[in-house]
């Protein structure tokens, strides 16, 4: 059996081929009625069809955030898998927003949902929660590379009460978070251009140079837009490793709709002012 491409690889190239952004894709109920579509499965099915035609060949990566189709049952799955099917469909990558974590052999099966190739929720990457303990997301790290997928791994989060747990000191002297940071680090060592074992780190965290963000791997940077961040703030955050940024941007872009001119040109805008501060960095 050949060896998939990984994530880290294809990842690199979409974001050399179309740049970083990453548009979230996530109905909030409020974003449904100032498109003027009604909160349910059809309003649900018609955004996100709507978000992917607009902008499906343009951006590198989509983020549909799961809890907003889970609201709608097995008919909102429906309509999840439906959209991730599209969105790989017109060349963008799919990191699955569903923050999974939980024991070992619970883990197991959740990797199984989101990683496993043949599955229909499978997702090029998915967001995981390590605070079980870091050790219970191997079986999605094993599944991840077996299909070629990688995660992004809950480190420094975009929401200010994150700091209670995340940068909580062990005993070590190290925090929770720049633990984390180091497990990754280790995921990735040799990888390239680089692996495939990615940390949430918000963009709205200010200075983070106490941080060794160094993980040789992909940085998905929430809290651009709607929770306050700017794409200006990418340098002053991410210092050097800024080039494996991967800014997301949700409602920002969102509330441009359902105008597709809208939302292209919204997207375009973070796009270009997300280029212009890497390039100056
Ligand atoms: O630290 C985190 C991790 C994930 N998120 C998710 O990203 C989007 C942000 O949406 P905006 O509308 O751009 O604020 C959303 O799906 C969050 O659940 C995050 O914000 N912070």
């Amino acid at each position: 059996m050949s060896t998939p491409e990984s994530f880290g690889t294809r990842l690199r190239r979409v974001m050399d081929e179309r740049g970083p952004l990453c548009v979230g894709i996530d109905p909030h109920a409020a974003l449904l009625d100032s498109w003027g579509l009604p909160d349910t499965v059809d309003g649900l099915e018609r955004f996100s069809r709507t978000v992917v035609e607009a902008l499906g060949e343009r951006v590198a990566v989509f983020k549909p955030q799961s809890a907003f189709f889970e609201r709608f049952g097995s008919r909102g799955i429906a309509v999840l898998e439906k959209s991730v099917e599209q969105a790989r469909a017109a060349g963008a990558l799919v990191v699955m927003d569903a923050k999974r974590g939980d024991i070992g052999s619970t883990m197991a099966a959740y990797a199984e949902t989101f990683l496993r190739k043949d599955s229909p929720l499978f997702s090029d990457a998915l967001t995981v929660s390590p605070y079980l303990g870091y050790g219970s997301l191997k079986p999605a790290v094993d599944l991840a590379r077996e299909s070629g997928a990688g995660l992004f791994v809950l480190a420094l989060t975009s929401n200010p009460e994150g700091a209670e747990v995340q940068h909580a000191v062990r005993v070590d002297g190290r925090s929770v978070g720049a633990t984390m940071l180091a497990h990754l680090a280790a995921e990735n060592a040799g990888a390239e251009p680089m692996g495939s074992f990615g940390a949430v780190v918000g963009a709205t965290l200010g200075d983070l140079s106490s941080y060794d963000l160094d993980i040789n791997g992909p940085l998905l940077a929430p809290g651009i837009g709607a929770q306050g961040a700017t794409p200006a703030d990418l340098p002053r955050v991410f210092g050097s490793v800024v080039r494996n940024v991967v800014p997301n941007v949700s409602r920002g872009v969102l509330r441009h709709g359902p105008d597709v001119a809208g939302l292209r040109d919204a997207a375009q805008r973070f796009a270009d002012e997300v280029r212009t501060a890497v390039a100056a960095a």
